[in-house]
C-alpha cells in the first residue's frame, strides 16, 4: 500500500484554483467544524496560533474525514518540526519567512527522505503510515509531500527569482501582513506599494510554473488577490469568522 495521494498537490500542479481558510483556534473540534464547510484546503497554523505538535496531530485527526486538505504551517523552517508534522500525517507543509534559494532547498530536503532529503525515517510507528499499515510509505511518500514557502519580506522578494528556480517548491505564499510591515507599512497591507509588489510576485510565481498563494482577511482584499490570480487563496480565518459574527449579532440585538 503506497502513501496517500496528495490531491491538493495534484490540483496545484494542474493549475486549479484552491479556496481555503486559516485555522487559528488550535482546537480539534474547531478543525472538525471547519472541515465540514467545503473548503479545498485548511491551514493548521503552527506559527501564529497556540499550536504544538500534539494539537497539530489532533487537528489532522479531526480532518481525516473531510475533503479539505490540511496544510500545516510550521512555526519556523527547521527540519525537526517538519519531520514531526509529516510523521503526524501532514503531507503539505507551509514554511514561513523563506528568504533565500538555499533556505528553500533546505526545506525541500526536509520533506524528502534520504538519499536526496534529510527527513528522518521513523514512520513505522507514525500516524503517517497508519501505524505501520501503509507498508510502502517510505518508498512512496516523497511524491506526495508538498512544499509551500512563504515569501513575506523584502529579502525574500529580492530572492524570489532564485527561489522559484528551486525544484521541489510547489507553491509560494505571499504573506501580506509580514510583507507590508517589513516594507514600512505596518498594519496596512492595502498600501498601493504593497499591493503592487504582491501583484508582481503573483505574476512571477505563476510564470515560473509554481502556484501563487495568498490570504485575504477582508472582502476587498480577498477579491483583489482573487483577481490578481492567487491560485491557492485563503479567504478568511476561523477566529475572525466567529469574532465578527458574534460582534455583529450582539450589536444587532442590543440596538433593538
Ligand atoms: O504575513 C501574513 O499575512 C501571513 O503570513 C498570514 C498571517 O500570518 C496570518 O496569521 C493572518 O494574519
Amino acid at each position: 500500500m503506497p502513501a496517500p495521494i496528495n490531491e491538493f498537490k495534484q490540483a496545484l500542479a494542474r493549475g486549479d484554483r484552491q479556496i481555503g481558510c486559516w485555522m487559528s483556534f488550535a482546537e480539534p473540534i474547531c478543525a472538525e467544524v471547519m472541515g465540514t464547510a467545503g473548503f479545498d484546503w485548511l491551514v493548521i497554523d503552527g506559527e501564529h496560533s497556540a499550536n504544538d505538535v500534539r494539537s497539530i496531530r489532533d487537528q489532522l485527526v479531526a480532518l481525516a474525514g473531510s475533503d479539505a486538505h490540511p496544510v500545516v504551517r510550521v512555526p519556523i523552517g527547521e527540519t525537526w518540526i517538519i519531520k514531526q508534522a509529516l510523521d503526524c500525517g501532514a503531507q503539505t507543509i507551509l514554511v514561513p519567512i523563506v528568504e533565500s534559494a538555499e533556505q528553500a532547498r533546505e526545506m525541500v530536503r526536509a520533506i524528502k527522505y534520504p538519499p536526496f532529503g534529510t527527513r528522518g525515517v521513523g514512520a513505522a510507528a507514525a500516524r503517517a503510515t497508519r501505524f505501520g499499515e501503509i507498508a510502502d510509505y517510505v518508498a512512496t511518500a516523497d511524491d506526495q509531500t508538498c512544499l509551500l514557502v512563504q515569501v513575506e519580506n523584502r529579502a525574500g522578494m529580492a530572492a524570489l527569482d532564485e527561489i522559484l528556480e528551486v525544484e521541489g517548491v510547489d507553491g509560494v505564499f505571499i504573506g501580506p501582513a509580514d510583507l507590508s510591515t517589513d516594507m514600512g507599512f505596518k498594519g496596512n497591507s492595502a498600501a498601493p506599494e504593497v499591493q503592487e509588489m504582491i501583484a508582481d510576485a503573483v505574476k512571477r510565481i505563476a510564470a515560473a510554473g509554481k502556484a501563487p498563494g495568498l490570504l485575504g482577511t477582508t472582502p476587498d482584499a480577498t477579491q483583489g488577490y482573487f483577481d490578481m490570480g492567487a491560485q491557492f487563496l485563503a479567504v478568511g480565518i476561523d477566529v475572525l469568522l466567529l469574532a465578527r459574527a458574534a460582534r455583529g449579532l450582539a450589536a444587532e440585538w442590543k440596538a433593538k
